[in-house]
């Protein structure tokens, strides 16, 4: 959720990093949009429902322009749309996959080919599909059906306090199309977001403890993705080892974000999740409960050469161009894998109909459990000119140093926040995913506590 805030980088940046990641082609600016156009439908007609919003949007095409002007030519009976691509997420309708799921592992498969063309849609409905066909494996039915829905009855309560969350595009504030919140494990991990961690230049204000069951199931969830972690690196990995950069440590969720889905027209464009605070290769668990929606990936094109099959992806299955939907019911863990954030991008696609649920109604609570690392703090990590912690970003698009990793100034994408100072340096990791240097750093951090304490320890027995 973290990256939905910043996901837009200002693209005007008056110090563009010689080798940075260039801005997104049209293509993918506009389909990563969705929920910013609907954002500027929204703020220039306040009093129409996102749902007929978005149903305008679709009959022009997502062109906004059209919608505007349809919108003010007093289309009040909005037209239903023509139904170009399908919006609902109501499983049970799966799509024939075009070949025979297998039980190999595409890493290991010599010649698979493309699931998805361009501009389709694959829809994956079973584990086996989608642990074979995306960077994510998934549990249905994960936890006891009593705690399922005491944890989305602990969040159904949270969730009219949550809010939309601002972000900038270009010199636009807009909001985000569904609404979140974040919770840490302990009061100390709360004082420590408030006084160090940025996101898109700001603090997140609404800093929240772990709720009862949310902890419980932090625990759960904890142990079956480690798990999962296990059987990814043995059954999909080169060699069944660890990607370059992963961490070998147990993964260790101490956080988690909570976005709530209110009806079908509430969604979450593509993006990958922020880097900064969970290092490079993270692992997230995340756990839907409510609705039944769609989370759909893609695999990044990298930017100078869409011919490329892939050169690290464990997943070469995947055609490049296209996107896989990945049908998310109720009690379902979705892990994503150590290679989703820096070669994938993810969304919650809106949907026209959604099937209620008997608990929630129209809303889809979904918590994405996170590993905030230590060596990842913010006191540790490069600051820009501008004196924020510089935010951790990969080379995506760039063929020349795809898969490089770099810090960056946080300041432009913050809503008004002007340009920032255009801080660039590339980042240096040991291969288990270390900063270059940490360790030196925390010791001296852990030394000077240490000799201010002795010190006091000391001065008080002086003063005895
Ligand atoms: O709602 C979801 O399943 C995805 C949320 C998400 O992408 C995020 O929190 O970063
Ligand atoms: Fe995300």
């Amino acid at each position: 959720m973290d990256a939905f805030i910043s996901r837009k980088r200002r693209r005007e940046s008056p110090h563009p990093p010689p080798q940075a990641e260039c801005p997104a082609p049209p293509a993918e600016q506009e389909e990563e949009s969705t929920d910013i156009k609907l954002a500027m439908l929204s703020s220039l007609h306040p009093g129409r429902s996102q749902d007929d919003l978005l149903e305008v949007l679709l009959s022009c095409d997502g062109s906004v322009d059209a919608a505007i002007e349809a919108l003010s030519a007093g289309h009040k009976d909005v037209p239903p749309p023509p139904l170009k691509r399908r919006l609902t997420a109501t499983p049970g309708m799966q799509s024939a996959l075009p070949f025979k799921s297998g039980s190999k592992s595409p890493s290991k498969t010599a010649a698979v080919q493309p699931l998805t063309r361009k501009g389709k849609t694959l829809h994956l409905y079973t584990p086996e599909d989608i642990a074979n066909h995306t960077p994510c494996s998934t549990i249905h039915n994960f936890l006891p059906p009593y705690l399922a829905n005491a944890l989305l009855e602990e969040l159904l309560a949270e969730v009219p306090t949550y809010e939309s969350i601002e972000f900038r595009i270009f010199e636009n504030v807009v909001k985000s199309p569904h609404t979140a919140c974040f919770y840490v494990d302990s009061l100390a991990d709360v004082q420590r977001q408030r006084s160090e961690y940025y996101y898109n230049g700001n603090d997140l204000g609404d800093i929240r403890q772990l709720l009862p069951v949310m902890r419980q199931v932090s625990d759960l969830v904890r142990d079956a993705v480690n798990k999962e972690i296990d059987i990814r690196i043995r059954d999909f990995y080169p060699d069944g080892k660890k990607l370059k950069y992963q961490s070998p440590e147990p993964w260790q969720p101490n956080a988690a974000f909570v976005n709530c889905y209110d009806g079908g027209a509430q969604h979450v464009g593509y993006h990958s999740d922020q880097l900064s605070y969970l290092g490079p290769r993270p692992i997230i668990g995340s756990l839907s409960l409510g609705v039944a929606r769609e989370f759909r990936v893609r695999k990044i094109v990298p930017k100078d050469d869409p011919t490329e099959a892939d050169s690290t992806s464990t997943t070469p299955a995947a055609d490049i161009s296209g996107q896989i939907a990945i049908h998310l019911p109720h009690n379902s863990l979705l892990v994503m894998h150590a290679e989703m954030q820096e070669e994938w991008k993810h969304s919650i696609a809106p949907a026209l109909n959604i099937t209620p649920h008997p608990v929630a109604g129209n809303k889809r609570v979904n918590i994405t459990y996170r590993w905030y690392r230590e060596e990842f703090r913010p006191k540790y990590t490069p600051k820009c000119k501008c004196g924020l912690p510089a935010v951790l970003k990969t080379v995506q698009k760039q063929k020349v140093n795809r898969g490089r990793y770099m810090w960056m100034c946080q300041v432009g994408s913050k809503p008004g926040g002007g340009a920032g100072c255009g801080h660039f340096e590339w980042a240096q990791f040991t291969d288990d995913g270390v900063p270059a240097g940490w360790k030196a750093v925390a010791d001296k951090d852990n030394l000077q506590a240490e000799t201010a304490q002795a010190r006091k320890a000391v001065a008080d027995e002086i003063k005895l």
